[in-house]
């Protein structure tokens, strides 16, 4: 029996982030499609390259994606909603970041691309997670009446492409069914599921083509084959893979699915008349023996037994102690659990890591070489890879029993059961009027999220701070004076509650991490969030607890020069956790615990200082949720806990904001509550308020602050939008417990957008004022 190694996905970002930089160049009228395309070219042909040098032997191809892989999907089958205006038969450039990011004529992107006669003001698509990663997807929109039209042959160029190069590919594709569930109606809701029919046919001709230029296999991604699904989910997936197989009889299909079981749908899965299933062991490894058990014996099984999803080294050894009988008895497939576009492609390049810590860990290219190990043993007998093997168990052994992994001052801490240390001293109805005759804020009140623009100077003094070619003295006063200006202009537009715009911060989630123990930051280690947005998640590998307050002396500096209320801002335990690697040797959740006992302290130090309003920033606590309903509650439990933990050592006159992002709360709204904020900022402009009914239907007992500026786009909305926005919202919750607010942060934008589009929200608000 022979044992292959594939990837599934690679990062597409290149080790040097070539691609964010060939794509912000292209956006800012600097460089022509040309030169993007073949900087994109370029990095698909080093991944292929580096794969197959690495071992794989099935290597993806349109795994690639400019922006983003789900819209990729819904350029292929031409779901393009009327705004965007076309009705062509390619999805050109043009339309393509249109949809990504919205188009202005009088934004950035004048002159760049968009086709002729296109509509000079579009917002863009709604942006959303995807599944429990930070990694974000536009989110497909379909009419009733939908039609589909193949409208991109990209699957079809980048397999050619790769041939060209003498490397054969299997083209990954997002398979029809999952494509139509990530989606959302257009108009009054309809069963996305009824596009199915008309979407098939496109699916066909893709593949049909794929065929037709050699590809044997296609990789066809099902992830929502791990959620709960709707009833009439299982017919469609059979009507689909019966309609796909019968009419491109000759080409083979690997479904993939990954994030999770396949539980209550494995019956589905191994149903339907696929050739082969790709099974997420590291999520699930108990679900392997009942798909053993029950699986068709001609069904080729794909192993994700490398964690796509964190940063450690696999347990070579146990898993081959696993795999060896298996691979007695049937060909197989060893893979990562899911794409490596979750992780960051090259250990390599982190030369400051401490060694220690290094030797725990594994990148992309380094899950790729244990899958290589893996699979020799299997083929050729440990025996072949016996040095290798040593090296792992003994580094597996180095982290089991390092010294730098626990502190017993923490764990004693973070054992303290004190149901008190999870309560406000008063209930929300006490506190409010303590806040209002403290702040006397008028109706409406205006603020903003937190960060402002993050320009390339802000980078830059940065980039040479940490080079050592710029002082910290200087760069310290260069930070204070962004601050300063920053403070100045809020003043003069009028915001109300102001914020000092977090220019020290090169993240939310990092800059905490690399002033927490128990975190390792890395140098080179990108993993992509959105489009041409990348975040290095930090690496805890141990207790965590904070050596010294990380935040107080720039809120003082703050404060120190305005009169109006400057908020302490800071991100909460759970957000930290969420977009962290988080060590697998203990429950998420005592390590939450651990982070929302030091994010206490810095809130009480705050407060010490004289800080009235502090910012806990919970945008990660959504999408940390289990994909499977039965398990929220208990991840609920422990995540509002921690972040009560972190929020309730303060006097009852002091407001607790939190912001959360991407929120669909329908579902959770009653752990939104459970969190006890005084105030919440939520996005909601993309959805246009529709979040709202959630919190009305609930009585959402305290203050919102709903956002009425989408600050992904640098579309700049008017004064009229952001009011028929508040009206809306006015409509559903009480304007007595309104704010007005962005939907986020502001770092990602540019300074001219943001100033035009926060004196519209300024005038929006004093519009909505009796
Ligand atoms: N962790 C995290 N997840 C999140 C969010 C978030 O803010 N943080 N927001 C939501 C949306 N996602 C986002 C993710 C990333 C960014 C973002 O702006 N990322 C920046 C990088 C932020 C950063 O780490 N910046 C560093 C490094 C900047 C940099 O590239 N420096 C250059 C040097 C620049 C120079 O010399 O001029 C270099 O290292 O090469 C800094 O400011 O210090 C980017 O891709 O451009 C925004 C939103 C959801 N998930
Ligand atoms: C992704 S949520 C961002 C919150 C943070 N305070 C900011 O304004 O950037
Ligand atoms: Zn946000």
């Amino acid at each position: 029996m022979t044992v292959r190694v594939a990837t599934l996905g690679f990062p597409r970002i290149g080790t040097r982030r070539e691609l964010k930089t060939a794509l912000e160049q292209y956006w800012a009228g600097n460089s022509s499609a040309d030169d993007l395309l073949s900087t994109a070219a370029s990095l698909r042909a080093s991944a292929w390259q580096r794969q197959k040098d690495l071992g794989a032997e099935i290597i993806p191809s349109n795994d690639f994606s400019l922006y983003d892989h789900v819209l990729d999907t819904s350029a292929m089958v031409g779901a393009v909603p009327a705004i965007y205006g076309n009705v062509q038969d390619k999805v050109d450039l043009g339309t393509y970041f249109a949809m990504a990011r919205g188009f202005q004529t009088t934004s950035e992107e004048c002159g760049c691309g968009h086709a002729h006669g296109a509509p000079q003001d579009v917002p863009a698509a709604e942006m959303t997670k995807w599944f429990d990663t930070n990694y974000h997807y536009l989110v497909p929109q379909f009419t009733a009446d939908q039609t589909f039209r193949l409208a991109s042959t990209k699957a079809v160029e980048e397999y050619h492409e790769a041939k060209a190069l003498g490397i054969e590919t299997r083209p990954v594709l997002l398979g029809p069914v999952s494509f139509l569930l990530l989606g959302k109606c257009d108009g009054p809701a309809f069963d996305r599921l009824d596009l199915l029919p008309a979407l098939l046919p496109v699916y066909e001709r893709v593949l049909n083509a794929l065929r037709a230029e050699g590809a044997d296999w296609v990789q066809i991604d099902e992830p929502c084959l791990v959620l709960d699904l709707p009833g009439n989910a299982g017919a469609a997936f059979k009507t689909a893979y019966n309609t796909l197989t019968t009419t491109v009889p000759d080409l083979k299909l690997m479904l993939a699915t990954y994030f999770g079981a396949l539980g209550d749908n494995q019956g589905i899965a191994l149903s339907l008349p696929v050739h082969g299933l790709h099974v997420d062991l590291v999520r699930a490894p108990e679900q392997l023996a009942s798909i053993l058990e029950k699986a068709r014996p001609d069904l080729l099984l794909s192993l994700g037994v490398v964690d796509g999803r964190n940063i450690w080294k696999a347990d070579l050894n146990a898993l081959l102690d696993h795999l060896e009988p298996l691979a007695r008895q049937r060909d197989l497939i060893l893979a990562p659990s899911c794409s490596l576009l979750h992780t960051p492609i090259d250990l390599e390049r982190e030369t400051d890591l401490d060694a220690d810590v290094k030797s725990w860990l594994a990148f992309a290219v380094q899950k790729i070489e244990e899958l290589h190990t893996l699979g020799r043993a299997l083929n050729e007998g440990r025996g072949a890879v016996q040095a290798t093997l040593a090296e792992n168990a003994a580094a597996l052994r180095a982290r089991r029993s390092s010294a730098k992994i626990n502190d017993p001052t923490v764990q004693a801490r973070s054992a303290d059961r004190n149901p008190a240390l999870a309560q406000r001293r008063s209930p929300f109805p006490a506190r409010r009027p303590l806040q209002q005759s403290k702040l006397r804020l008028p109706l409406y009140p205006t603020t903003t999220i937190g960060s402002f623009p993050q320009t390339p100077e802000v980078r830059k003094a940065r980039a040479d701070h940490a080079r050592g070619e710029l002082s910290s003295e200087a760069y310290e006063a260069f930070l204070r004076e962004e601050t300063a200006r920053t403070i100045r202009w809020q003043e003069e537009i009028d915001l109300e509650v102001l914020v000092h715009g977090e220019f020290e911060r090169n993240d939310m989630v990092q800059y905490f991490g690399e002033q927490l123990s128990g975190f390792a930051f890395t140098k080179h280690a990108w993993v992509q969030s959105y489009g041409s947005r990348y975040v290095r998640p930090p690496i805890i590998f141990g207790d965590v607890s904070r050596p010294k307050a990380m935040t107080v002396e720039w809120w003082e500096y703050a404060q120190s020069i305005t009169s109006r209320p400057m908020k302490g801002m800071l991100t909460g335990p759970v957000t930290i956790l969420n977009w962290s690697f988080v060590r697998d040797d203990q429950p998420r959740s005592e390590t939450c615990r651990q982070i929302a006992f030091a994010i206490r302290d810095e809130v009480c130090d705050l407060e010490k200082a004289g800080c009235g309003i502090i910012q806990i920033d919970e945008a990660a606590l959504r999408e940390g949720l289990p994909l499977r309903r039965a398990d929220w509650q208990s991840y609920l439990d422990w995540a509002v806990e921690s972040f009560r933990i972190s929020a309730s050592g303060v006097q009852d006159a002091t407001q607790i904001h939190t912001h959360m992002c991407y929120s669909e709360f329908n579902d959770i709204i009653a752990a939104i509550g459970a969190m006890d904020a005084d105030v919440i900022s939520i996005e909601t402009a993309r959805s246009r308020m529709e979040l709202l009914d959630a919190f009305a239907a609930y009585r959402y007992p305290a203050e919102i602050g709903p956002g009425v500026y989408d600050i992904h786009s640098p579309r700049v909305p008017s004064v009229e939008e952001m009011v028929e926005l508040l009206r809306a919202a006015s409509k559903a919750i009480s304007p007595d417990a309104l704010w007005v607010n962005p939907d986020c942060g502001l770092k990602t934008r540019k300074w001219p957008e943001t100033k035009a589009a926060l004196i519209n929200m300024v005038a929006a608000a004093h519009y909505m004022r009796p």
